[in-house]
């Protein structure tokens, strides 16, 4: 396999946290499935410390950030706090994320464009903390054009809207808008990863737009972990996205 059809998978284990805080228990451990992914091929570990605190706590970034072979990719809001605790932690990867608390999930790209100096502040802390930062954004132009502006290196194009489509052409059309975006991204020398509501059933035909990164996937594989195991799980996605991207 060449550099050129090369995939990462980073896996997303937020949800693993959500069943555990539904009954406030011990279990599942987020650490555990972080752990077992490691192992059957995640390329990295992605964690979603929200604001409201629904599933992953700062415990579990802690833990993680002691135990991980790979890397984490530790998304984030952009206040105050969460700037002072990526600082603490140092992790390899932080993905900046736009976040409201009455949001079911992520809704929409980080607006990088209308809020420059500010994100390119934090990106500016970040690197200084050795942290490699990505901007979760839409696969607009001029979202991608502020992403360099404000000193990226990288961006997650939001997948969100192509996974959601409702028909054939409409899910083409949002996958012809993330390959555009992964084109003028690369262009613009930019380490381009995507990431948000892919599944079994839709991630080969973002895993073979040439030139993406890296994918990063939870809810898809948290759900089929119930059935076949978090191990097998996460070894399915990623013979899927790497067969895929190798195809091309
Ligand atoms: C930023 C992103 O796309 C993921 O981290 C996602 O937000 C995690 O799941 P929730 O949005 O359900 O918390
Ligand atoms: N940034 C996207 C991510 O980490 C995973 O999102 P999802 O697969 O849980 O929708």
């Amino acid at each position: 396999m060449t550099e050129a059809n090369r995939i990462l998978l980073g896996v997303n284990i937020d949800h693993v946290a959500t069943l555990r805080q539904a009954r406030g228990t011990r279990y599942p451990d987020p650490v555990k499935a972080a752990l077992d992914a490691e192992e059957a091929g995640a390329d990295g570990i992605t964690v979603h410390l929200r604001e409201d605190r629904r599933h992953i706590q700062d415990r579990d970034v802690r833990v993680l950030a002691d135990v991980l072979q790979t890397r984490m990719n530790f998304e984030m809001g952009v206040t105050d706090f969460m700037l002072g605790f990526a600082e603490q932690i140092r992790p390899a990867h932080v993905c900046l994320v736009p976040e409201t608390r009455q949001e079911l999930t992520t809704e929409g790209g980080l607006d990088v464009a209308g809020q420059e100096a500010r994100i390119a502040a934090a990106v500016e802390r970040l690197t200084l903390a050795g942290c490699e930062v990505s901007l979760f954004i839409d696969a607009e132009e001029r979202q991608i054009e502020a992403a360099m502006r404000v000193g990226a290196p990288a961006i997650e194009l939001h997948t969100g809207r192509y996974a959601d489509a409702h028909t054939a052409e409409e899910a083409a059309h949002e996958l012809s808008r993330i390959r555009d975006g992964v084109i003028c991204g690369l262009n613009h020398g930019l380490i381009v990863n995507a990431g948000h509501g892919l599944h079994y059933h839709n991630a080969e035909a973002v895993a073979a737009i040439p030139g993406i990164n890296e994918l990063n996937i939870g809810h898809a594989i948290v759900a089929h972990a119930l059935f076949v195991g978090f191990k097998q799980a996460v070894a399915e996605m990623k013979a899927l996205i790497v067969a895929a991207a190798y195809r091309g």
